[in-house]
């Protein structure tokens, strides 16, 4: 298909991570260029075989076609999908059915959906999706979760440069769903760390999308295991991978947003495994 893309990550294990330099950082965990005007960039991963997403559909509709490495007949058959816009109003359509996505909107799709289609903007604004796939044993039905169904928390504070609102999109209080987690975070101004007190959660794999990042204005990403961490510079709308193993936290030159998604072993938003800020290394 001329215009979708994949990539496949492999998996790194806590041992190699410590072996790796600025480039081979960035090629294992960083996703620079997802979101190209006409096309669909994929990433299939081997962490909790989640698949990163992200398309601009600018003069043509993108419908999401299915990739060799699925060996399925639709990109659906034994997986669900969570869809967030991060751009102008855009539309959406699951096997005909259409669904119009605000800016910070989202859409669950169930496994079993045949034909999903990015609609092209036309001469409207230009709608930015960015989309999880995590593998699916039950069909669950398809959902749109605007921000009032979402479940929203505000926490961290502005002396502590981490004050920040929560909105929980695709959990299971909000929308039935087999492994997939999905939410939106947004930094108050002033407020420049996500994710602190940092944590990780070994049942669970977690990709970030750092967005809204004004220009010229950058985040610099933590990963790596608690007491053996490392850096990566980002730009606004790119993505970042964290194994199960590692913490995911980043502070900005600015404030920003960003989504998370998860899939491995639990629906348990809140089970994590906090860290002490003076026990980081
Ligand atoms: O496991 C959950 C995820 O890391 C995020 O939801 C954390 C987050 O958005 C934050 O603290 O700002
Ligand atoms: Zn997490």
């Amino acid at each position: 298909m001329k215009y979708q893309t994949y990539k496949i990550q492999h998996a790194i294990s806590p041992r190699e991570f410590k072996t790796l330099g600025t480039n081979e950082l960035r090629e294992n965990f960083l996703m620079e260029d997802l979101f190209v005007s006409d096309q669909i960039n994929l990433h299939y991963t081997h962490y909790d075989r989640l698949i990163v997403g992200g398309c601009i559909p600018k003069t043509k509709d993108l419908a999401l076609e299915t990739i060799e490495p699925l060996k399925a007949e639709a990109f659906l058959d034994r997986r669900e999908m969570g869809i967030i816009n991060i751009g102008d109003e855009g539309e959406v359509t699951v096997d005909g059915q259409s669904f119009t996505l605000a800016n910070k909107e989202a859409l669950y799709i169930g496994k079993g959906a045949k034909i999903v289609v990015f609609k092209a903007s036309g001469s409207a604004g230009q709608p930015v999706f960015y989309f999880n796939s995590a593998p699916a044993h039950t069909n669950y039905p398809t959902k749109k979760i605007s921000e009032a169904d979402a479940e929203t928390v505000v926490i961290g504070a502005l002396s502590t440069s981490n004050l920040r609102k929560i909105r929980k999109l695709i959990v299971n209080s909000v929308v039935k769903t087999c492994q997939l987690q999905m939410g939106l975070t947004e930094l108050k101004e002033g407020s420049v760390w996500n994710t602190f007190p940092v944590h990780v959660h070994d049942r669970r794999m977690e990709v970030y999308l750092y967005f809204d990042l004004p220009k010229d204005q950058m985040v610099c990403h933590f990963l790596g295991e608690p007491q053996e961490t490392r850096h990566i510079w980002m730009k606004n709308q790119q993505a970042v991978l964290s194994p199960p193993w590692s913490i995911h936290s980043g502070a900005g030159t600015s404030n920003y947003s960003f989504i998370w998604g998860m899939a491995g072993e639990n629906l348990d938003y809140g089970d994590m495994d906090v860290v002490s800020p003076t026990d980081m290394r």
